[in-house]
């Protein structure tokens, strides 16, 4: 699991910390947790065994042992091979587009015929929409859609209700004709209306088979198509890798679709995909709907692979421990914007039950700042209980608009709580910064996106409905598998 891979990294590196230099054996030890959670996710050993030895060399090297954080610089070294093995060049700018490689290659006469392959089920019929529409957002050109598929009943039906859907043309359905016929007429019906790009949905099978890799070269043969997508569903893991091993054996493949990304917070597939295959992942299906379709971005998927995965096993603890109650009043004022020392102090219960402060805030890419400012005033969980007695000896009204405390007052709430001012200022950095966070969050959908991009449940106590928790309104996910363009920012911007 993903939230493995940070887990015992977080743990990993938390030991290395401090020392002041990466010995070999530290490397090594740290190398054997990464490759256990490697295999975990299903990423196949020839590509952990690379990982594992390109990460290491690296880290054993010069640079890092005169390091000063070598942790941190072990996980920077790990994300970039994660990146590489995905396909991306861990140097690109950020907001850099999608690399060469996996960008549409639909220069040609056209129209640019782009046919998908790939097993029943795997979401090639929905992915043929979904990227037909993609090209008229993104490239701005017109895409006729054909399905060839007579093996499936109504595969063919299935494919004109997108069209409508999405408001695509689709070939128009001639009972009986077989594949590689449908395959001419579409072409000849494109050409004759200027369509720039025609989309082949072919046929799937259960199994790879002799008959369909027959069926798909004679495809391939008569329509010259431009680009060859595989369709592979990610939750198949290893399964995935080893269909489109066999479609590359037989099939001109330009690249790979991953579909169910929003189901799969693992990534195995996506790792071994490129190594296994040499095929370049071009896109990622993200959820049922038809804007669901991301160009592939090896950055943002490695990114989510060692930071975002956090924020799963963090909303599976929340669900088993938050009380439902403070968690639904929380998330209504929350959703309101607002987020005084009384929800601090609620908030303040549930992260002790989750197991800490700092481990919460690291959780949470929004709470980078506040994680900073409790790191600088030497926050530990013990400091968490003072926390509660200092807001404890304030006033209600203090409580609702801290910002009234004048010096005098906070002597007095120090005295009252048996701490010092000091401590006082610092719990009120930190809320100003939590507040902070918490209005950034909120811009983004509320933690209810975020454990939904994963296919968690939502975050309670923060909004969205997590196991155990009531459905809380206002801050709630964005819905569907959807990945909300801060969010994709975010997890561009997070390193
Ligand atoms: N969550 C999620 N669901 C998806 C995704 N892509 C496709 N699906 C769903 O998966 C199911 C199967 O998709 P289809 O497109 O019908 O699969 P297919 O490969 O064309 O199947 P055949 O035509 O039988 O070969 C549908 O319910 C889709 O909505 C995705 O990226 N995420």
């Amino acid at each position: 699991m993903f939230d493995n891979l940070s887990d015992r990294l977080g743990a990993t590196f938390d030991k290395l910390r401090g020392r002041g230099a990466l010995k070999e054996q530290d490397v090594r030890d740290a190398m054997r947790e990464v490759r256990i959670a490697l295999l975990e996710a299903d990423v196949a050993l020839p590509v952990v065994r690379r990982f594992i030895d390109a990460v290491t060399e690296k880290a054993i090297g010069q640079d890092v042992l005169r390091a000063v954080s070598p942790g941190q610089q072990v996980i920077k070294i790990v994300n970039d091979e994660l990146v590489r093995t995905l396909g991306g060049d861990p140097d690109e700018e950020e907001g850099a587009p999608a690399p060469e490689e996996s960008r549409l290659k639909l220069e040609v006469k056209p129209p640019a015929v782009v046919m998908m392959v790939g097993l029943q089920g795997s979401g090639k019929t929905t992915s043929t929409a979904k990227i037909a529409r993609y090209i008229r957002e993104k490239h701005g050109k017109k895409a006729m859609m054909a399905s060839l598929d007579v093996a499936r009943p109504a595969a063919q039906e299935q494919l004109a209700v997108l069209g409508q859907q999405a408001d695509i043309a689709t070939l128009p359905i001639v009972p009986g004709q077989q594949p590689v016929d449908i395959a001419r007429r579409a072409l000849e019906s494109a050409r004759l209306q200027n369509f720039d790009v025609l989309m082949l949905d072919t046929a799937g099978r259960l199994h790879v088979d002799d008959a369909l890799m027959a069926e798909m070269k004679a495809v391939a043969g008569a329509a010259d198509p431009a680009e060859v997508l595989l369709v592979v569903d990610s939750l198949t893991g290893q399964d995935a890798v080893n269909v489109a091993k066999s479609f590359t054996d037989e099939v001109p493949l330009t690249g790979v679709v991953l579909t169910r990304m929003d189901g799969d917070a693992r990534g195995g597939a996506a790792l071994s995909m490129r190594a296994v295959t040499g095929k370049p992942i071009k896109f990622a299906g993200t959820g049922e709907k038809l804007d669901a379709l991301e160009a592939f971005h090896p950055k943002r998927v490695a990114g989510r692979i060692l930071g975002m995965g956090d924020v799963v096993s963090l909303v599976e603890k929340a669900a088993a421990t938050v009380d439902a109650e403070d968690a639904e009043r929380l998330a209504k004022r929350m959703s309101k914007g607002e987020f005084d020392l009384n929800d601090l102090r609620t908030q303040l219960k549930q992260m002790q039950n989750m197991g800490g402060l700092g481990m919460l805030a690291g959780m949470l890419p929004g709470m980078k700042k506040a994680k900073a400012a409790m790191a600088a005033s030497n926050m530990d969980d013990k400091v968490l209980l003072h926390m509660d007695a200092i807001i404890g000896s304030m006033t209600a009204k203090e409580r609702a608009k801290p910002g009234l405390m004048n010096a005098k007052r906070k002597k007095r709430v120090a005295a009252g709580s048996g701490t010092q001012v000091q401590d006082v200022n610092k719990l009120l950095k930190m809320h100003q910064e939590m507040s902070k966070a918490m209005k950034q969050i909120r811009k983004m959908g509320g933690l209810g996106g975020l454990g939904k991009l994963f296919g968690g449940g939502g975050m309670p106590g923060m909004g969205g409905g997590g196991a155990g928790a009531p459905s809380l309104p206002g801050l709630g996910g964005s819905g569907g598998g959807d990945i909300p363009p801060e969010i994709r920012d975010m997890m561009n911007k997070k390193k």
